[in-house]
């Protein structure tokens, strides 16, 4: 009799699935509040520790596990997302590796301290040229210290010929994530738990993507390390049933997510 009305009533209770989506722990770049985008900066001693400290706990608070987990090419979403596996012990899910998952390309700013970029050209182009959707920064020239190593380095063999950008608009890197995103909802929907470890600005098309944002309203928005953000699907309709909740203490994500829109010192 039990069993009979459990499974009537598990008809009109809706079946759902998770993403979540983090974005990597401090790198290299982050430190000095340095323009990184394609350039390969590995995870600082805090990136490590926030790796374990931040996304970890709050994922395994939340009772969060996964079927597959997908990442750019860049090391220090990879090394975010191998330090999360292992430390929930579940190194075994599949990690998959896009090149379209990459942070955007941040042109002839790659390597600068934003600080220094404001003391130049002042803070609202810098504020342009990290926030507005449609600019992109100047193209990364050949005299950029980081351009061969970018242009050479085999992680971006993947990319198709003449989609390799010399600098992206926010707008041109949701136009990136878009195909990805499609892919990944696919993956959601057949019931699969799903983890994306991204950089700050795939992070925010995906919000976009994901909850429909406008131009405007994605501007605003800032990413903060190693915090998951969490989505939920209904399985039978596709849609977004909850959404954009950051797992962890609001107080030091509030903090993070500040540093992270400041232009820094
Ligand atoms: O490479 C970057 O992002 P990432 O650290 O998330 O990979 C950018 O430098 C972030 O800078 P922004 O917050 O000015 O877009």
């Amino acid at each position: 009799m039990f069993k009979f009305l459990k499974s009537k009533l598990s008809q009109f209770i809706p079946k759902l699935n998770r993403l979540v989506i983090v974005r990597h722990g401090e790198s290299d770049f982050n430190i000095g509040n340095r323009f990184c985008g394609w350039h390969d900066a590995p995870l600082s001693a805090i990136g490590v520790k926030e790796a374990l400290t931040v996304a970890v706990p709050a994922l395994l608070q939340s009772k969060l596990e996964f079927d597959v987990v997908y990442t750019s090419v860049l090391s220090r979403s990879r090394e975010t997302a191998d330090m999360i596996l292992s430390n929930m012990n579940c190194s075994y899910v599949p990690v998959k590796e896009d090149w379209r998952l990459s942070e955007r390309h941040y042109g002839n700013l790659t390597g600068e301290r934003k600080r220094e970029v404001a003391n130049t050209y002042g803070e609202d182009q810098v504020m342009q040229w990290r926030r507005a959707y449609d600019v992109a920064p100047p193209p990364i020239e050949e005299t950029n210290r980081y351009y061969y190593t970018i242009c050479s380095n085999p992680i971006f063999d993947e990319v198709p010929p003449g989609h390799f950008p010399n600098s992206e608009s926010m707008h041109m890197c949701v136009e990136r994530v878009a195909p990805m995103w499609q892919e990944v909802r696919q993956e959601l929907l057949k019931g699969s738990k799903v983890l994306m470890v991204v950089h700050g600005t795939v992070a925010r098309a995906l919000v976009q993507l994901i909850e429909g944002l406008s131009n405007d309203a994605i501007e605003k928005i800032n990413i903060a390390n190693c915090v998951p953000r969490v989505y939920e699907f209904d399985l039978t309709t596709g849609k977004l049933i909850g959404g954009g909740i950051n797992l962890g203490n609001p107080d030091y994500i509030k903090r993070k997510v500040a540093e992270v829109a400041a232009i820094g010192q």
